[in-house]
């Protein structure tokens, strides 16, 4: 842990679960596979971007991985609890040792001695004090360094509870979060009747995208789309990324003409963005999407209005894309 902690900070890679996953699992040698990954990277750029170690994750670890970093960080920790019991427990019987034999010195002063016994006597209290600083110096380091792991380690574990919620390519809500609120929300709207809409936005021709220009060109439009549903829905409501070029937002409180005025903005506005390549600075053409609505009608459940605003953007595709297009009411439920 310690090797793998001190890689990252050389680097300068930030210590998410992630990034730890791939450097532990390198300096572990368990992955041959992710070990030529990451020492081909190396030695082509001499450094490892926070970037590039994202990829190799997202390349070699998946869900169970990030649950095995869970259960590493624990590990780490409970070793680390240890070595500190010892380094304590040392501490103990060393100090132990040394008040017995300062007693024994203590009792070997009487009012005969002679100077020669006083000067051996002052040269042992002298051994046995710099014996005591010296081993307290030590017991201290140690638990300074500890107390530095403990924080590394306390950091890494919210770090990764609040990645375990979050699409590690656009920062949005992921399935899981989304799978939760969903099942929250209707349950909820069951109960006391309250408005809940969902919007299910797709992207349009995305694969012609993808193949033009390349996926990362693909995934920085994907990330501009997320942003623009951020900075346009500030607030309560849950914005996630539902698969590869779906996102999903749910819109508590808010009636079906509502969210479809949100979902028309949204369309709106991505389509009006004048995106050029990073790189080469060549337009991207025009990026649109297409947007599914559904009003969740109390009894349904999830899955249903799931599978209605899936259909409505089926419709609004099959009408040209860059549209939006109304869920009809499920019926029968
Ligand atoms: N760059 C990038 N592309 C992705 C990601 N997830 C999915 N895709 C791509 O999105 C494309 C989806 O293609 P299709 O389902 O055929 O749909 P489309 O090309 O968008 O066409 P329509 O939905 O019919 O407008 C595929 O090429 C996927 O590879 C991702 O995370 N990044």
């Amino acid at each position: 842990m310690r090797l793998a902690i001190s890689m990252m900070k050389k680097h300068s890679i930030a210590t998410t679960p992630a990034n730890y996953a791939v450097w532990f699992e390198y300096v572990s040698g368990n992955n041959a596979d992710l070990m030529r990954a990451m020492d081909d990277v190396l030695a082509q750029h001499g450094s490892l971007t926070d970037q590039q170690s994202k990829q190799l994750y997202e390349q070699f670890f998946d869900r169970e991985k990030d649950r095995s970093t869970l259960l590493q960080i624990r590990k780490e920790l409970g070793n680390l609890l240890k070595q500190v019991l010892n380094v304590v427990y040392s501490g103990v019987n060393s100090s132990d040792n040394s008040h017995y034999q300062l007693q024994q010195t203590l009792q070997r002063l009487q009012p005969d001695i002679s100077r020669q016994q006083l000067n051996d006597l002052i040269q042992e209290v002298l051994i046995e004090t710099r014996l005591i600083a010296s081993a307290g110096e030590a017991i201290s380091n140690r638990l300074n360094v500890a107390v530095n792991e403990v924080e590394d380690l306390k950091k890494l574990l919210e770090t990764s509870r609040r990645e375990a919620n979050i699409d590690m390519l656009t920062g949005l809500a992921n399935r899981k979060a989304l799978d939760d609120s969903l099942t929250r929300l209707t349950q909820q709207a069951d109960h006391n009747g309250m408005d809940l809409a969902v919007l299910l936005c797709d992207m349009d021709s995305f694969n012609a995208l993808n193949e033009k220009h390349g996926q990362p060109v693909g995934d920085q439009v994907l990330r501009m789309v997320a942003e623009t549903m951020q900075n346009s829905l500030k607030g309560r409501d849950l914005i996630a990324r539902y698969g590869g070029e779906e996102f999903v937002i749910l819109l508590s409180d808010t009636t079906l003409a509502n969210a479809k005025m949100i979902a028309e903005n949204l369309r709106a506005e991505i389509a009006g963005k004048h995106l050029r390549r990073k790189d080469t600075q060549e337009p991207l053409g025009m990026i649109t999407v297409s947007f599914g609505v559904a009003r969740y009608t109390a009894g349904e459940g999830s899955d249903s209005l799931m599978q209605r605003v899936d259909r409505a953007v089926f419709m609004a595709k099959k009408n040209g894309r860059n549209s939006v297009c109304e869920a009809p009411p499920p019926v029968i439920f």
